[in-house]
């Protein structure tokens, strides 16, 4: 089957601009020769520490930042390098929701005037009855179209944020730490409802967290980022009964209610990731690795497949260690 999106070697470098004292600054790989694809209905999770570059990704796929190398597909058809009205068309069907849905809503305009102004940009008609529909699909009386964001609570915000997406017919929903800051019972209802939008509307989810506990509820298939690169990229219930790679083990045994094990056994990650602008040479992760060698700190191993995962580590765990 045609994956709906494809990711082929990305690769995105930002800042690196002349300082005003005169000084360059280096510019940092965020994302470093990424590869991932994506089948239509299938939910991806994208997970890694802070500043492992899952921002970047999802913004660099929706186009609002440029690649420095690689390729992005969607269905088979590439959209990188495409004329900058002619991306758009085909990006269309791709839509992100933020981490902080009440900051993206102007706080002056009505709900219902939101939605509408999302339909105007695209061009679509009909839209009061479009509006109507969304706010029913995510669980909204219609009279929350005439109310304003600060009326709202954090529950409500998320579903208009939905709403509004919804509205323009994605094909391809990009959710960015979708239940970060929410209590335990609304981030249930948030995820019931993203289960039921998905197979109500068809869609495709990439779902950037580091919520573990939320990604192995949700998920299908789990990439783990780590500076930039994935590390691992295998189904959910593997990943979670049996990490291959180094570093997956650690986020792991970090968040020990994932394992079974009591809060006194959480083993932290040791140590701080190395800086982004100036990685070491080899695996990045070498540096916090009991198990690396001279051959992880020469040279950067590539993602392959091993054993039902795929992993980029040179001595990567067995299934039975695991
Ligand atoms: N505009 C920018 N200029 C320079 N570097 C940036 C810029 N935006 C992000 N970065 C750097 O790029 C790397 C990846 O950042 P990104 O926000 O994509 O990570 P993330 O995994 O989404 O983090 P978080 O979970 O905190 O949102 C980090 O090292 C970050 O400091």
């Amino acid at each position: 089957m045609t994956p709906i999106l494809e990711v082929q070697d990305l690769s995105v470098s930002l800042g690196g601009r002349r300082r005003w004292l005169g000084r360059s600054i280096p510019p940092v790989q965020a994302v470093r020769g990424v590869s991932l694809a994506v089948a239509p209905g299938e939910v991806l999770g994208i997970v890694g520490e802070s500043g492992c570059g899952k921002t970047t990704l999802g913004r660099t796929i929706l186009g609002l930042q440029r690649e420095s190398g690689g390729e992005i597909l969607l269905d088979g058809k590439r959209v990188s390098g495409l004329a900058p009205q002619a991306a758009r068309r085909v990006r269309n069907s791709i839509h992100y929701v933020h981490q902080d849905a009440g900051a993206a809503l102007d706080p002056w305009w009505s709900i219902g005037r939101t939605l509408e102004e999302a339909l105007a940009i695209q061009g679509i008609g009909d839209r009061p009855a479009r509006v109507a529909e969304v706010l029913a699909a995510v669980g909204l009386d219609a009279g929350a179209a005439r109310r304003y964001p600060h009326e709202l609570s954090g529950g409500q915000l998320r579903r208009v944020a939905l709403a509004r997406i919804l509205a323009l017919r994605p094909r391809v929903v990009i959710l960015d730490e979708p239940t970060s800051g929410l209590d335990m019972s609304v981030q249930a209802m948030v995820l019931t409802l993203l289960r039921d939008l998905r197979v109500r509307y068809g869609l495709t989810y990439l779902f950037i967290s580091h919520d573990l506990s939320v990604v192995r509820r949700f998920c299908d298939r789990v990439a783990i980022m780590y500076l930039g690169r994935v590390v691992e990229l295998a189904p959910t219930a593997e990943v979670f009964a049996a990490p291959r790679h180094p570093y997956t083990r650690s986020l792991l045994e970090a968040a020990p209610r994932l394992t079974g094990r009591r809060a006194a056994e959480a083993a932290p990650l040791a140590g701080e990731p190395p800086s982004a602008a100036r990685l070491p040479p080899g695996c990045a992760f070498a540096p916090r690795c009991a198990r690396s060698s001279a051959a992880c700190r020469a040279e950067d191993p590539a993602l392959a497949l091993r054993d039902g995962a795929e992993v980029a580590c040179h001595h990567p765990l067995e299934r039975a260690m695991a």
